[in-house]
């Protein structure tokens, strides 16, 4: 290649962060034949707090919403500060402003949830009345939705910080992402990694969003080589199913999509806050002898769909999960 790559990564700073944008650092220097020497200079790491790491009291939903973690971070790609951002997919707003793309999703790491208690037991090893750490309303609803008699207990901060909390006695257990303690070298934490049929992920779970401006060709270019489509149609799908219910940090919901040969599986959930009542619908969708357009969108089609299914079966209990 004559063009030497120089790609400047953005990234909030906390270390999850940071390790994200690392992976994708290492990704793209394999993709693009940078050696391993070289690829901290050919794609610096740049770090940004943002408004939502500031505010570390309160609930999401009271703060703001999700678009608090990313809006700093999209700001710096848009003056040119930076090329391309990486973030948790999950944590991304339903839509993208105006001049930035999705330009590539990575391999999806683990999507599940894990459990964290001293003791190691499961939920339902957790004594009558146990107080459960989480500022997740999915998580909240879904181990009330198991366990009714559980107190939720408020529990904000990025994962070192949660980690600390639960070892000073905060809750007596907490839940995480498997792929964020994966990430972050921590698989030394004892833990029981739920499966999706326990626990249905959030959407979005486990992909990280490399994000660049419309008009940089060069920054697409290195994303498309580093892009992996099984994860970018699975996530079309979990996407569209969040834009669909208007995805608002009050709105208890889950989903996990899988592209598997050919086909298309996807589950999703929607929860009232107290976990009382709840549905859950799955699909599957051929794949097969479509290019990768028709594939993108049959694939959104399908999260929309599911959305409007769920939605339809809810009804009027829908506009009290909605505006909660
Ligand atoms: N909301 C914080 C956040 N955003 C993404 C991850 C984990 C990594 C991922 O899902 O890609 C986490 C930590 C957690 O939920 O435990």
């Amino acid at each position: 290649m004559s063009d030497r790559p120089y790609l400047r990564i953005a990234t909030r700073r906390s270390p999850l962060a940071v390790a994200q944008g690392e992976m994708v650092r290492a990704r793209l220097a394999a993709a693009l034949g940078v050696d391993a020497a070289a690829a901290e200079e050919a794609f610096p790491i740049l770090t940004f707090v943002t408004t939502g790491d500031r505010q570390q009291t309160g609930s999401l939903a009271e703060i703001g919403g999700k678009g608090l973690f990313v809006k700093e971070i999209e700001m710096a790609l848009l003056t040119k500060e930076a090329d391309i951002a990486v973030h948790s997919m999950k944590d991304l707003p339903a839509e993208m402003p105006t001049g930035l793309i999705q330009a590539a999703t990575p391999p999806r790491d683990d999507p599940r949830d894990a459990f964290l208690s001293p003791g190691g037991g499961t939920l339902d090893d957790l004594p009558q009345g146990a107080r459960v750490g989480t500022s997740s309303v999915r998580r909240a609803a879904q181990a009330l939705r198991r366990r009714p008699d559980l107190s939720i207990v408020e529990m904000r901060g990025n994962v070192q910080t949660r980690l600390g909390k639960l070892e000073a006695g905060a809750a007596d257990g907490t839940f995480l992402a498997e792929a964020g303690l994966v990430r972050l070298g921590r698989t030394d934490v004892v833990r029981r990694v739920l499966e999706p049929d326990v626990m249905l992920p959030a959407l979005g779970q486990g992909v990280l969003c490399v994000q660049s401006r419309e008009d940089d060709e060069a920054a697409r270019a290195a994303c498309g080589a580093i892009n992996d489509v099984p994860t970018e149609l699975a996530t079309a799908a979990e996407r569209a199913f969040v834009a669909a219910l208007d995805g608002s940090c009050r709105t208890p919901m889950a989903g996990l999509a899988q592209v598997r040969g050919g086909k298309l599986h996807f589950e999703a959930q929607i929860l009232t806050l107290d976990g009382k009542r709840a549905m859950r619908r799955e699909r599957t969708i051929a794949l097969h002898g479509r290019d990768h357009d028709d594939c993108l969108l049959d694939a959104i089609a399908a999260g929309a769909e599911m959305a409007q299914e769920l939605a339809e079966e809810a009804g009027p209990l829908l506009v009290e999960m909605l505006s909660r």
